[in-house]
């Protein structure tokens, strides 16, 4: 493998990859991860997509993803309803709970990653988010992913037509070769754009 890990070519496989993105991604200071994050939240919130829903999944940020915690107190404040994923690693499923207080609705769960606690009058179907923030650790122009490996988002996308917005610094831009569960994101916010998927 003489691409390995040099970002050159397209021909990575999707675990080459990932790892190549993650150590690019490592490479990014909290600084930096703080301001690009704050880029992006304003331009996410800017957006009509955020602006019409009512219902909207983020995600807690785990290690160097772009961070959240603006858009989901922002969301808050607006009147929306935010959900957020609860990990289901038996069955690779995700699990919709509304948090109202971040203070008391999460915990730490699967992974280290913060996630709602569990309550049953909480729970939201797919069908009910107009929104969803979607983590990743590449994307590419077209709205393909890939995440860390679990198949989590592939499998609960598939349920939603709710719009679906992927978080990612610009470094974690790169052609990604398609799968057949792959559900596309209809657009990627970055520092420095928003691309339209299509
Ligand atoms: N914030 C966030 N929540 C999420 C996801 C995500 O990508 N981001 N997931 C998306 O589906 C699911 C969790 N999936 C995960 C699957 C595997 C590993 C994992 O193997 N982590 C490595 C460390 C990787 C690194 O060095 O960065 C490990 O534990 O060794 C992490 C999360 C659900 N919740
Ligand atoms: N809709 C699906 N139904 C059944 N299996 C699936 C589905 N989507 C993905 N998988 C399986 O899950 C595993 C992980 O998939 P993949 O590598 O695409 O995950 P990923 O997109 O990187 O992870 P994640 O979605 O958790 O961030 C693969 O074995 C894949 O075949």
């Amino acid at each position: 493998m003489t691409n390995r890990n040099t970002g050159e070519g397209n021909h990575m496989n999707k675990k080459e990859l990932r790892s190549y993105v993650l150590s690019l991604r490592e490479g990014l200071t909290e600084d930096e991860i703080k301001s690009k994050s704050l880029i992006i939240a304003d331009r996410l919130l800017s957006l009509s997509f955020y602006f019409k829903a009512a219902v909207i999944m983020a995600y807690m940020d785990y290690k160097k993803e772009v961070r959240t915690l603006t858009v989901i107190e922002r969301a808050m404040k607006d009147g929306k309803r935010v959900v957020l994923p609860l990990t289901k690693p038996d069955t690779h499923e995700l699990i919709l709970v509304e948090v109202r207080d971040l203070n008391r609705d999460i915990a730490t769960g699967f992974k280290g990653i913060k996630e709602p606690v569990y309550e049953n009058k909480r729970i939201v179907a797919p069908g009910d988010v107009d929104l969803i923030l979607v983590p990743g650790v590449v994307f590419d122009e077209r709205g393909y992913r890939i995440g860390y490996g679990g198949g989590y988002y592939d499998r609960f996308l598939n349920k939603t037509c709710a719009t679906k917005i992927g978080l990612a610094f610009e470094l974690q831009i790169h052609p990604v070769p398609e799968d057949v569960h792959d559900v596309r994101v209809d657009y990627v916010v970055t520092e420095k754009r928003t691309i339209e998927c299509n």
